[in-house]
């Protein structure tokens, strides 16, 4: 009997890797000059094309800053009518009323808002320009005035670890819907000098366990993986049974996504389990989009916990967390190694 493949539940899209930002983390290197190659906007409707016959993801315009594109809205149109819910990933900084108004009449769903400190000297060290934060907060302050829907998105690093949970603060002050953690991962300009300790990351879960079980708003940390291990640690200790009325969105998935409901596609094309894994499963210029999805080596093997090494590979919780595969890449050269940012031993309960 041949398995059958699920089809992605969440598409990022790099639209664009040229930006106006020069942030010291950027997983693409991006900068304002925009490399050759780029999908073409009929391209880009046939890439939309292949993922609604598929299925129906989420689909992420990224970056790159997806504003710099013209032809923006354009796509985001093109997708909303194939029946996907679009929502685009931004800086905030380019946020005026005419662009809010046309992403709104592009049925762009919801935005998301990059914010890397609670103060503007962290933000705009992260960000590499000296007013980011003023004209993030002014995108922002557009957003609310067209009752737009917004989440913040905060990448914790060194350089800003004791600032993260005033970050969540501000994300509630400035009325976002939903606050999302991304955890540094060492590819691009992003540096495994400013990832945090293995510690570091520890205590921060814990403290996201504690924000999620209060919060009104929507939480979820990305590129953490063993924040399911913890949640469960957690709730076991705490005698509750896990359930989205309990833990929200995160008792119904799972630790990594990439390759399983999850894939990245570059600004010319090519597609990978996620945007921090270089590892290339293909590209829609060359190969149908379910093709790459359903067949390629990387997603196969990253659909199976059983190719996992080390650690992972012999603990209790390899179905719910997986590690980074990202990093593990970014430390050995196999990205099916052990997370190297986790400090629990298998069997250790
Ligand atoms: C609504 C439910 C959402 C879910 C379940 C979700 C889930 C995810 C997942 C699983 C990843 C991949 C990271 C990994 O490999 O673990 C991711 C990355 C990302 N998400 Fe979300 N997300 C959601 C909403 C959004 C929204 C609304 C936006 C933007 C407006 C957004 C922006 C991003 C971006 C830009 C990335 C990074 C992509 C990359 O460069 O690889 N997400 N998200
Ligand atoms: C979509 C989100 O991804 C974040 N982002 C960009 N580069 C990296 C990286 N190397 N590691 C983790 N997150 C990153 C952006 O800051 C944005 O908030
Ligand atoms: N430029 C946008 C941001 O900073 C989206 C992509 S980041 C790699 O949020
Ligand atoms: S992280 Fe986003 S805003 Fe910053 S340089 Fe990269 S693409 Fe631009």
């Amino acid at each position: 009997m041949i398995a059958m493949t699920n089809p992605p539940r969440l598409i990022a899209w790099e639209l664009t890797a040229g930006c106006n930002l020069n942030c010291v983390h950027c997983r693409g290197a991006s900068t304002s000059s925009v490399p050759e190659g780029e999908l073409t906007t009929e391209e880009a409707k046939h890439f939309i094309d292949e993922v609604a016959e598929l299925g129906k993801p989420i689909l992420i315009l990224s970056g790159g800053e997806p504003l710099t594109r013209s032809d923006v809205f354009e796509i985001a149109r093109y997708g909303t009518d194939a029946g996907l819910r679009v929502v685009l990933a931004t800086n905030g900084t380019l946020l005026t009323p005419e662009i809010v108004e046309k992403l709104k009449e592009a049925g762009v769903q919801r935005l998301s808002i990059s914010i890397d400190g609670a103060t503007a000297e962290t933000h705009d060290n992260f960000r590499g320009m000296p007013s980011a934060f003023e004209r993030t907060l002014a995108g922002i302050e557009v957003l609310k005035k067209a009752d737009f829907p917004f989440q913040i998105n905060a990448t914790v690093s060194k350089r800003n670890l004791e600032e993260i949970p005033k970050t969540f603060e501000l994300a509630k002050e400035l009325g976002a819907v939903a606050y999302h953690v991304f955890f540094l991962v060492p590819t691009g300009r992003g540096e495994e000098s400013d990832e945090v300790s293995p510690a570091d990351y520890e205590r921060i879960l814990h403290w996201f366990y504690d924000m999620q079980k209060e919060s009104e708003i929507q939480l979820k940390a990305t590129c953490a993986p063993h924040y399911f291990r913890i949640m469960r640690q957690r709730a076991k200790k705490e005698g509750i049974e896990i359930s989205v009325k309990t833990h929200g969105y995160e008792a119904m998935t799972k630790g990594c996504l990439g390759g399983t409901g999850f894939c990245f596609v570059s600004s010319v094309g090519e597609v990978y389990p996620c945007g921090y894994l270089p590892v290339l499963a293909g590209n829609i210029r060359e190969q149908p989009f379910k093709d790459i999805w359903e067949n390629s080596e990387v997603f196969r093997k990253l659909r199976n916990p059983e190719e996992l090494k080390g650690k992972c590979g012999i603990c209790e919780y390899k179905n719910v967390c997986a590690g980074c595969r990202a990093r593990a890449y970014a430390a050995t050269g196999d990205y099916l190694e052990e997370e190297p940012y986790c400090i629990y031993r298998p069997g250790k309960k």
